[in-house]
């Protein structure tokens, strides 16, 4: 049995985003309050640590001081038809950027300039949008397709991850006008710091769970010295909380944070949820309530598994900390 102070939620998504239909994770407490430890499925007890020492650093610690007192957001637009992006974006509590995911299994090339199209419309030209291709095309189809979406779009703020690794970011950075921004090159690599060493990017994506917790983040955006952007992990509003206050930390903040995300859950843990006023989040730590985990509580199955998965993760992390 686990500690009262330990629990295991689940939410259905709005809608398929990341391939995932609902979100599940961990609520862990400490002296600093409630924190979230969610690392999505494929990530291994090794990789998952850093995930692990993010929930303890908020749930143990807490973040450094704010230096604003809220942070600007994008929407976030999964690869859903041009309708529904439309309405995403019109619905988004005021949001003046838009990220669109793109290079989704199974669609072309045709869906992503209807969704860009709308989204543009919703937007009007003040408005800034992004795409996220996590990373699925080669170097040559990412020139090719950055051509069409730059038009589709009246314009890309960047790209985000559009082709696999460091390399191949700098090669394509150098036959594209559109700006591009690292993140799977950034949260799954070995030294992060090979982005900029390599002049692979014109934007560094923050996650604080992957990358560590906030701490870890702000030191990573001193060192690469590119400018940064923060997004989430897809998490509760418990978990959201973190990338708001990195957010909020950073010395500057040049872009719309990926922090909306609460958008793409059906409900949420807290009473008071991260859900964007006029385009942005207030820097504050919402808590779980109690009648809300307890609709969100994780079958059986799933909650042995996430027992299982923070003990080993716990383990690993802990060790590390010893050595
Ligand atoms: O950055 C945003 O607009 C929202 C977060 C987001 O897009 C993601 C969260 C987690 C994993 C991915 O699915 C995706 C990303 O690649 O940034
Ligand atoms: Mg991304």
């Amino acid at each position: 049995m686990v500690a009262p102070d330990v629990v295991v939620w689940s939410v259905p998504l709005r809608t398929r985003f990341r391939g995932l239909t609902s979100r599940d994770g961990v609520l862990v407490r400490g002296d600093a309050g409630w924190a979230e430890f969610s690392p999505f499925w494929d990530y291994d007890d090794e990789e998952s640590s850093a995930w692990w020492r993010a929930a303890r650093e908020a749930a143990d610690l807490g973040w450094p001081e704010p230096v604003r007192d809220a942070v600007p957001v994008n929407v976030t637009v999964p690869a859903v038809d041009a309708v529904t992006a439309h309405r995403i974006v019109t619905a988004s509590g005021g949001c003046r950027t838009a990220k669109v995911k793109v290079a989704e299994r199974g669609q072309d090339v045709s869906d992503e300039i209807a969704r860009l199209e709308a989204v543009r419309d919703a937007l009007g030209p003040g408005g800034a949008v992004r795409v996220d291709a996590n990373a699925a095309w080669d170097v040559d189809e990412a020139v090719r397709r950055l051509a069409l979406l730059d038009r589709a779009a009246g314009g890309l703020e960047y790209a985000e991850q559009p082709v696999p690794g460091v390399p191949d970011l700098a090669a394509l950075r150098r036959r594209t006008t559109v700006p591009i921004a690292a993140d799977e090159s950034i949260r799954r690599a070995a030294d992060p710091l090979a982005v900029a060493r390599a002049h692979a990017a014109d934007v560094v994506v923050l996650k604080v769970q992957p990358l560590g917790g906030v701490r870890a983040c702000l030191e990573l955006a001193e060192r690469i010295g590119l400018p940064v952007v923060v997004s989430s992990a897809l998490e509760s509003s418990i978990g959201l909380a973190a990338g708001v206050a990195l957010a909020a930390a950073l010395p500057e903040l040049p872009y719309a944070c990926g922090l909306a995300t609460a958008q793409l859950l059906t409900a949420d843990l807290a009473a008071d949820p991260l859900l964007p006023v006029d385009g942005a989040l207030p820097a504050r730590r919402p808590r779980p309530d109690p009648a809300l985990l307890a609709e969100a509580a994780a079958p059986a199955a799933l909650r042995e598994r996430w027992e299982a998965r923070a003990a080993a993760v716990r383990l690993l992390a802990d060790a590390r900390e010893q050595a």
